[in-house]
């Protein structure tokens, strides 16, 4: 059950630029750093085994050191590194995969185990391939798909990315499942997002953005 095929793409250069307002590339880079880190510690936790890091390009040593720390412990991390779009790189991805696909976005710095145990439960309907479950991003986005038939699935993010998945669905006629949560919700896109991580936030993460926070006051 847990042998799932999970992947997570991910920019390292420039990254979120729209957070530009509140960090220096330097801080944005390290943020998305450890929220990458805390995605593959919240994965680890649920007893994912093996987690595919799809990268635009290649990590620098601060995320490879954070990358080994994680995958000492028994937990797989493969980098597969796509220079294209972030929909080429995807598509691309789930075209050479026979087995449902987990994709977690890297932003979902409150990200929690019990997230991950809903999108992955087992389908509700009979067949194992025919359904798609989508976590919806605060803003319209998506920030998690659990997809049973990524053979004819197509993703097409940005945007109202999260109403596209859904007719995408249609046309493909799986049965589609929503996963509502707060948590699951909670992309870091805009300035303001960082406060939910001085609320609901922990770990290293929260100390980064808490330090950051204050020194700019
Ligand atoms: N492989 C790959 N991943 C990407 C690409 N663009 C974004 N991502 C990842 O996709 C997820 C969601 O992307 P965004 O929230 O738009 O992140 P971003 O592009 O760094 O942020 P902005 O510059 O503010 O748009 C994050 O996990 C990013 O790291 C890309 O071109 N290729
Ligand atoms: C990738 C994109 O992310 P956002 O810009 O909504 O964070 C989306 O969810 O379609």
């Amino acid at each position: 059950m847990r042998a799932i095929k999970t992947v997570i793409p991910f920019k390292p250069d420039n990254p979120k630029s729209r957070l530009a307002p509140a960090l220096t590339e330097e801080e944005r880079k390290i943020f998305v750093g450890l929220s990458l880190e805390n995605v593959l510690s919240v994965l680890k936790e649920s007893g994912i085994k093996q987690v595919d890091i799809l990268s635009k390009s290649a990590l620098d040593a601060e995320d490879e050191k954070r990358l080994k720390t994680i995958s000492e412990t028994g937990f797989e991390i493969t980098i597969m590194i796509d220079e294209s779009d972030l929909n080429t790189a995807v598509n691309a991805y789930l075209r050479s995969s026979e087995n449902p696909v987990l994709i977690v976005m890297a932003d979902l710095a409150l990200l929690t185990k019990e997230n991950i145990e809903a999108m992955t439960a087992p389908a509700r309907n009979t067949k194992k391939t025919d359904y798609i479950r989508i976590a919806p991003g605060k803003d319209g986005g998506t920030n998690m798909m659990f997809i049973g038939a990524p053979d004819v699935f197509e993703v097409n993010y940005y945007g109202e990315s999260f109403k596209k998945h859904k007719e995408e669905a249609e046309r493909k006629n799986l049965i589609c499942e929503i996963h509502e949560s707060f948590y699951a919700a909670a992309d870091m896109d805009e300035p303001e997002d960082l406060n939910d991580i001085l609320q609901h936030g922990s770990g290293k993460i929260r100390d980064f953005v808490n330090e950051i926070l204050i020194d700019n006051d």
